[in-house]
Formats: structure tokens, C-alpha cells, sequence
């Protein structure tokens, strides 16, 4: 059985940052952090006669921090109520995302993260692999550290090229998942926003991705004669029989912005989060136990402020 991903940020040395206390949330599965230990600090540095203070997660980053996707085409965008989000249906064609799945599900660093879950310790039955640019940059998943890697597959390394090519900006970490068929899930939740852009390429079978705002409108009211639409992504009601269209008032426009999004990620496709969507919206990859019976690879390039 699969269980869901709880990261949260921390680190070896330094004090720890939980960062799912603070961005609370209602499912077992937090966010996921980074920072960089003291050490790793001052190691990444020259000279460095005075100890540099820790780097820690944090939960807000500056505006000159803020670098973002903005050469996409608006067509791709996914029009999420307070999201920045964006699907890119053929970064690739089936047939190469397919040859770059077959080749990635054979690398050594995929491996099975231990979670900390209502304070036991539990294996997760989705693999990963984690590969970082930055020797300095460590993250916690669930108080375990992940096991990262700092050198690249020439594969990955070519494939995340491709990527920062195609959206203007580099990344510095990715962070693979694999899920070997459809009983392998990721839970609801949303990542930290230490991760300013995340880029996921999905690779094989496609699977379900489902966004949810955090805090929707309230529903309309079911009542015909009350019934004002309150929900933007909803089309309202039609004014009662009985309203004088004179002095009605003037039903609410339906916004075109979205509250909740269902889609299938495509093998080849990429779809970028960014700006305030991990604030506002919770993701998953569903279980689809019965419908899927291949593997899919995603590829969660992120550029990660610490
Ligand atoms: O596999 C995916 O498309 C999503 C993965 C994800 O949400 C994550 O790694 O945080
Ligand atoms: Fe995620």
C-alpha cells in the first residue's frame, strides 16, 4: 500500500524548521522544505574565517528572489482563482518520454523514504530520487533526511536542460517520483514555498491530477428564491420566475477562474506551479488502482530559495 508523502523542512545541524506546524493543513501529508546546515554553508563559500549563520527554511521570500516562469504562451495557463499554473500538453513526444522512462526507472538513487507519520516511523511505497545541483542544499521529508544526490545522470541533466530552456529559468534540485502503477499515489497537499517554481514532467502511464483551492467561496444557496451565486466558478441560477427583471438584482457574473481542477497529466507533459499556488491549492496523483496498470515517472524540477 502506498502512503502519502509528509515532508516538512529541517536539517541535520541546524535547528529545525517545521514547516508543516506552521502552513498547518487538514490531510497527513505537510510540505516540503529546505535549507542548508552551517557547515554546508560555509563549505560552499571561499575563505569563511567567521561561521556563517545557518540558513534556514524559511516561509517568506523577497520580491528579487521571486524568479519566475513568464515566457509561457497564456494559452497553456490553467486558470486557477489565485494560482499561478501553467500545462504544457507535449513538451516531448509519447515516444521519447517514454524511452526517457524506460532509461530513468533503472537509476540507482531511487529508493523508498522513511516518513515520520503521527510520530511512527513508515516506509512510503513510492520511490524516489532526489538530485541536487547545490552540495549545500539538504531537505527533510518527515524529520528523515533525504537521500540526495549531487551529481547528475547525463540523462537527467540533459532532460533538465531541455526544461530550463523551454521555461527561461534554471533550477536547482529534482525530485523524482516514481509510481509503478496505479495503486502508488502522492496525497493532497501542497509543497513549501521555499519551492518558488516546481516543474513536474510526467513520463509513462498518465495518471489524475487533482488541484483544490484551500478556501473556496461558499457553494450557492440551493434555495430558487435566495439563490445569489457566491461561488465565481459556478454559473448562477437564473433569477426566479417571480423577480421583476427591473428591479432584480443583477445576477454575478461567473468568473472564469477555477476552484478545483481535475485533469490527466500526459506522458511528455509539464506542468509548471508557481507565484502564491502553494498557498492557495492542495495537489494529488490519486490512487487508480483498477485503471492503471503501468509505470509513470515524474520529474519535479524545482527551484528551491534557501
Ligand atoms: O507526480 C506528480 O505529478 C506530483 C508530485 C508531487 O506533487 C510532489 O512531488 O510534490
Ligand atoms: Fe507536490
Amino acid at each position: 500500500m502506498s502512503s502519502p508523502l509528509p515532508p516538512v523542512a529541517a536539517n541535520a545541524s541546524g535547528p529545525k524548521v517545521d514547516v508543516s506546524a506552521v502552513e498547518g493543513g487538514d490531510s497527513p501529508v505537510k510540505t516540503k522544505g529546505v535549507k542548508r546546515t552551517a557547515a554546508a554553508a560555509s563549505s560552499s563559500r571561499s575563505g569563511g574565517a567567521s561561521k556563517p549563520k545557518p540558513k534556514r527554511a524559511r516561509l517568506t521570500v523577497g520580491d528579487d528572489e521571486a524568479t519566475q516562469v513568464t515566457c509561457l504562451d497564456e494559452s497553456y495557463r490553467v486558470p486557477l482563482a489565485d494560482g499561478d499554473c501553467f500545462y504544457v500538453p507535449d513538451l516531448v513526444d509519447a515516444e521519447t518520454a517514454q524511452e526517457w522512462h524506460d532509461e530513468l526507472v533503472k537509476l540507482d538513487e531511487w529508493y523508498r523514504p522513511t516518513l515520520k507519520v503521527y510520530g511512527k516511523d513508515v516506509v512510503q511505497s513510492r520511490k524516489i530520487a532526489a538530485f541536487a545541483t547545490d552540495p549545500a542544499l539538504e531537505v527533510k521529508y518527515s524529520g528523515h533526511p533525504v537521500k540526495m544526490s549531487y551529481s547528475y545522470p547525463p540523462l537527467l541533466r540533459k532532460i533538465q536542460d531541455l526544461v530550463e530552456a523551454r521555461l527561461g529559468i534554471k533550477f536547482n534540485s529534482v525530485f523524482a517520483n516514481l509510481y509503478e502503477d496505479g495503486s502508488v499515489y502522492i496525497g493532497k497537499h501542497r509543497d513549501n514555498r521555499e519551492n518558488r517554481v516546481i516543474a513536474s514532467l510526467s513520463l509513462g502511464a498518465p495518471r489524475t491530477f487533482i488541484l483544490t483551492h484551500t478556501n473556496p467561496p461558499p457553494a450557492p444557496s440551493p434555495s430558487p428564491t435566495t439563490a445569489v451565486s457566491s461561488a465565481p466558478s459556478v454559473p448562477s441560477a437564473s433569477a426566479s420566475p417571480n423577480d421583476d427583471p427591473a428591479t432584480a438584482a443583477p445576477a454575478a457574473a461567473p468568473s472564469p477562474l477555477l476552484y478545483a481542477h481535475r485533469t490527466t497529466l500526459a506522458s511528455g507533459s509539464l506542468l509548471v506551479m508557481q507565484g502564491a499556488t502553494q498557498q492557495h491549492w492542495k495537489h494529488e496523483v490519486p490512487r487508480e488502482k483498477r485503471a492503471v496498470k503501468t509505470s509513470r515517472v515524474s520529474l519535479t524540477f524545482r527551484q528551491l530559495v534557501f
